[in-house]
């Protein structure tokens, strides 16, 4: 074993990086047999130096963290700053001054990614990223190594934590969403931003960075169709319910049949009780694959929250520092084709709508009109009438996303329709 330590640089000691410091620590001796060297965390730059960090020697903690990636002795930066500046600058720097870098950040990866593993590949280094897509699971890595002798044609599962908690507890407990929302933030799930969770942001960085290494080519968080879960609703939930099935905030990649165009999108869906992702509870994230000649993959484990996700930077810090003894690097993206991201309007699914409509002989007849003059055929129909006003649910057959829309846009022009309660995709049957 060699004696020299590796450096190791810390940006960030929120609730990813205080849990990588502590296992950098307590599991110092494993990590030095393992990498075949010992590590020592060098510094930790974080904005408020007076806080207490158990565990941290007050002389590594600084508020330079460019002074830090600077110093040119550093063999790791570990970004766990999260956002997009000053971490892709940082991030950049610390290619420049011969460090590799393992980061968590999968706002900036989406966003930059092609740019950071440039700067990676212009200086022989490394960027792994296995924690910035949920949580603990190793996905990056199969996807990346394990699946890249095969064809990858769909990943679909539930990558954030945040809004499967709150979507459990409602469903569950009945819970109020802000209630949910304020409990899955103080266990750590939540972003610095928690829109970035409920509004589906998080979830479409990391089906831009999925489909990306799925399909070998670059999708950016704007290819992303992206819908929160800010409107989900009890009510949807119970019509959830009277159809045998559940709502999940779910990313759905998929390649074209033709294998020309790829698409990727977030948002809420119904999918059957009977469907494993329906049983995914509180913070757990779930991610299928399915390839060619594998055949159906899940991926199931803890998708957010301090402690899982400091496993899986340490696994990428243990192959970071192992190709440095090597003077190696992992594999990088130059091999990446551009396929073009298809719209959303081209998305074939099928679609739950619940539409307050007057109560009086024909208007199923009309509605029924519109749906079949925007070739959307209808799968069943359920009215329940109150009062002269009735609500009516209609459950389509798969049509294209543009279809559905064109069907709800002249829906609401006619006069027997009061309003669109709601429209849901009906995925995973
Ligand atoms: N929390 C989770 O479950 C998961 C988070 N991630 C990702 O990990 C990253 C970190 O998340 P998390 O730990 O939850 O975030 P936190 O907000 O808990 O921690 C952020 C840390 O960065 C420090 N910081 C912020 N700005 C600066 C700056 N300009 N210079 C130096 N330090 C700075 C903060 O300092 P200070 O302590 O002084 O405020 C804090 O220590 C994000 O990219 C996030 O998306 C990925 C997977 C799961
Ligand atoms: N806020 C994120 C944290 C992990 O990526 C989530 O809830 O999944």
């Amino acid at each position: 074993m060699r004696t020299r330590p590796l450096k190791v640089a810390l940006l960030g000691c929120g609730v990813v990086g205080s849990e990588v410091a502590r296992i950098m620590t307590t599991h110092a001796d494993d990590l030095a047999a393992r990498i075949g060297a010992p590590v020592e965390l060098a510094g930790v730059a974080v904005r408020r130096p007076s806080k207490v960090r158990e565990g941290i020697p007050q002389e590594l903690i600084t508020t330079d963290a460019t002074a830090l990636v600077k110093r040119g002795d550093i063999d790791v930066v570990v970004e766990v700053i999260g956002g997009i500046e000053p971490a892709r600058t940082l991030i950049t720097t610390a290619f420049e001054h011969g460090a590799s870098v393992v980061s968590a950040n999968k706002a900036l990866l989406a966003e930059d990614g092609a740019a950071l593993y440039a700067a990676a590949e212009e200086h022989g280094r490394d960027l792994y990223y296995e924690a910035a897509v949920a949580g603990a699971i190793p996905l990056i890595r199969p996807l990346r190594e394990s699946l890249a002798g095969d064809k990858v044609n769909r990943v679909l599962g539930i990558v954030n934590g945040t809004t499967n908690f709150i979507l459990d507890k409602m469903d569950t407990s009945g819970a109020g969403y802000s209630e949910a929302l304020d409990e899955a933030t103080a266990l750590g799930y939540a972003e610095a931003d928690p829109t970035a969770d409920v509004e589906g942001f998080d979830a479409a960085a990391k089906a831009a960075i999925l489909a990306g290494i799925a399909f070998h080519t670059r999708v950016r968080l704007d290819d992303v169709y992206r819908e929160g879960m800010t409107e989900v609703t009890a009510a949807d939930f119970a019509s959830a319910r009277r159809m045998g099935c559940t709502i999940k905030l779910l990313a759905i990649c998929e390649r074209a049949a033709d294998g020309g165009s790829v698409t990727a999108r977030v948002h809420p869906a119904m999918i059957p009780l009977s469907h494993p992702l329906a049983s995914v509870r509180g913070a757990y994230n779930a991610v299928f694959v399915e390839a060619d000649a594998a055949g159906q993959l899940m991926f199931y484990g803890p998708g957010a929250g301090g402690s899982p996700t400091a496993s899986a930077v340490l696994g990428d810090l243990v192959a970071v520092c192992r190709n440095r003894l090597n003077d190696a690097t992992g594999p990088g993206e130059s091999a990446y084709t551009q396929l073009p991201v298809s719209p959303m309007g081209d998305v074939v699914t099928r679609y739950h709508i619940s539409l307050d409509v007057a109560d009086k002989p024909g208007v199923l007849a009309q509605v029924a009109t519109v749906f079949a003059e925007h070739g959307v055929s209808i799968d069943t129909v359920r009215q329940q009438g109150k009062d002269g006003e009735a609500s009516l649910v209609v459950v389509t057959h798969r049509a294209p996303d543009a279809a559905l829309s064109g069907t709800v846009e002249a829906l609401r022009k006619l006069d027997t329709v009061r309003g669109v309660a709601s429209i849901m995709r009906v995925e995973g049957e």
